[in-house]
């Protein structure tokens, strides 16, 4: 047998998945799919290498102090590709059902293989040090701080404790960041019935389901874009912006900020059951591309223009409904981009932060008097949310901060930072933690 038949093929795409993420900045979700593809995983194998992948990737900061207490120098001195596969075999040791010889053993191979003999005995007597403890125990040893022992940076614990209003639900939190979402659906209504869906009914949103197992894209309904792949916190947004009341004039929404599509898709669905249409706008032209296939096939859509909102092509006071999705941190979504929050710096901040209250002002701007702006993002963080708000209710005296609450179906504890808006949160409602807040021009 070839030194390299050795090595398990799912631990192995776990590994390629590492490195991509490591040296490519490859998104996990994009990178894993392809991966899959080119080693012939299926069923079982594929759930093993992506629980591997993607847990590895979310618990990498409490594994690695967990190997700091193994490893007799910095981390840091250890060679990349070295450190990626004993992440890998920690999770197992710690995380999975893997028995502990099974998980050094197959780390070893993938270490010897890929790396040397050398590197295969260093990694050996390190898992085997990782093994003498559970979870529990490292926990209790190595990780007194919530950030380490729920495996998040510093900084996003600050952010997501300031954002909760203190460290009561933050454990919870955290721990819901952890766990894979479940994957939920949406009947865009007028194109698909939810009944035609494999699932249970979602609880929030009218529209979606809660997909019972398998490939979503092999369900009828979403290989042919009447249905789609979408959290139900993202459904209540469009679902928010179709039913804010207006007086008059209903027929012109835009989404100003409206790539990938998802939110697009569904409020078009909700303006052609009305005779209105949507104009979707997008800054990046391969996005506004992804927007495009997102509306193939559907009614209520007027066009998809690739433009920065910041300075759209359209004339002031022309549309009756703004949606604006802001390009955000995304740490309200955390649990379904593993390596999110060690890509995101706090330097981020600013600059989005200024982006989005340009984003809102234009969006103001393009409402005619009467007609409403909601305003979302995928992040928690106050900065964004509560501070992007109130700067621009400030700045202006042409509007107003209207309930959001009111536009949607009945949600418990979802109250956000400014009266009226809503915050919704993956341990409280089983969604991204989606912030909305309506606006009305005057
Ligand atoms: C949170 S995502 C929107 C998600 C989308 N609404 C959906 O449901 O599929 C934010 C989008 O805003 C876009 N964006 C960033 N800056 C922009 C700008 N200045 N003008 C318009 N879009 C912008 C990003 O490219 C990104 O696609």
């Amino acid at each position: 047998m070839s030194r390299r038949a050795r090595v398990d093929p799912a631990r192995l795409v776990a590994f390629e998945v590492l490195k991509a993420v490591r040296v490519d900045d490859a998104y996990t979700n994009l990178v894993l799919p392809s991966l899959l593809r080119r080693h012939g995983l299926t069923g079982r194998d594929a759930a093993f290498a992506t629980e591997l992948a993607s847990g590895t990737i979310r618990w990498r900061g409490l594994y690695d102090a967990v190997l700091a207490a193994c490893v007799d120098r910095s981390l840091a001195k250890v060679e990349s590709k070295v450190l990626d596969a004993l992440r890998l075999g920690t999770h197992q040791l710690l995380a999975m059902r893997v028995p502990s010889h099974a998980a050094i053993s197959t780390t070893v191979d993938l270490v010897r293989d890929r790396v040397g003999a050398g590197a295969a005995g260093f990694a050996n007597a390190v898992l085997r040090q990782v093994s003498q403890h559970d979870r529990t125990a490292w926990v209790a040893r190595v990780a007194p701080d919530p950030a380490t022992a729920w495996s998040h940076p510093g900084w996003v614990v600050d952010e997501l404790r300031a954002a909760l209003g203190g460290d009561e639900e933050l454990a919870a939190l955290l721990a819901a960041d952890n766990e894979p979402p479940r994957v939920t659906l949406v009947a865009r209504p007028g194109r698909a019935d939810r009944g035609e869906l494999p699932g249970e009914p979602t609880a929030l949103s009218p529209y979606g389901v809660v997909l019972a197992g398998g490939d979503p894209g092999q369900v009828p309904a979403v290989a042919d874009g009447r249905a789609g792949v979408q959290d139900e916190g993202s459904q209540l947004v469009a679902i928010a912006a179709a039913a804010a009341p207006v007086a008059g004039p209903d027929a012109r929404w835009l989404d100003l900020c409206a790539g990938p599509g998802g939110k697009a898709a569904l409020l078009a669905a909700l303006a052609a059951e009305r005779g209105a249409s949507v104009v979707a706008s997008e800054r990046q032209p391969h996005r506004a591309g992804l927007v495009r296939n997102a509306l193939a096939g559907a009614a209520g859509v007027t066009g998809v223009v690739a433009a920065d909102g910041t300075a759209a092509p359209y004339r002031p006071a022309t549309f009756d409904r703004v949606l604006v999705d802001a390009p955000c941190t995304g740490l309200g979504a955390l649990r379904r981009r593993p390596e999110a929050r060690w890509r995101r710096r706090p330097a981020d901040l600013p600059g989005l932060v200024e982006l989005q209250r340009r984003l809102l002002t234009a969006a103001v701007e393009l409402a005619r008097p009467g007609g409403v702006v909601l305003y979302a993002t995928c992040s928690p963080v106050l900065a964004e949310t509560r501070d992007v708000v109130q700067a621009v209710l400030a700045a202006r005296d042409d509007v107003a901060l209207e309930d959001a609450g009111d536009l949607l179906p009945p949600v418990a504890d979802a109250a956000g930072p400014l009266p009226g808006t809503v915050q919704l949160w993956p341990h409280r409602h089983a969604t991204d933690a989606m912030f909305l807040a309506l606006l009305r021009r005057r």
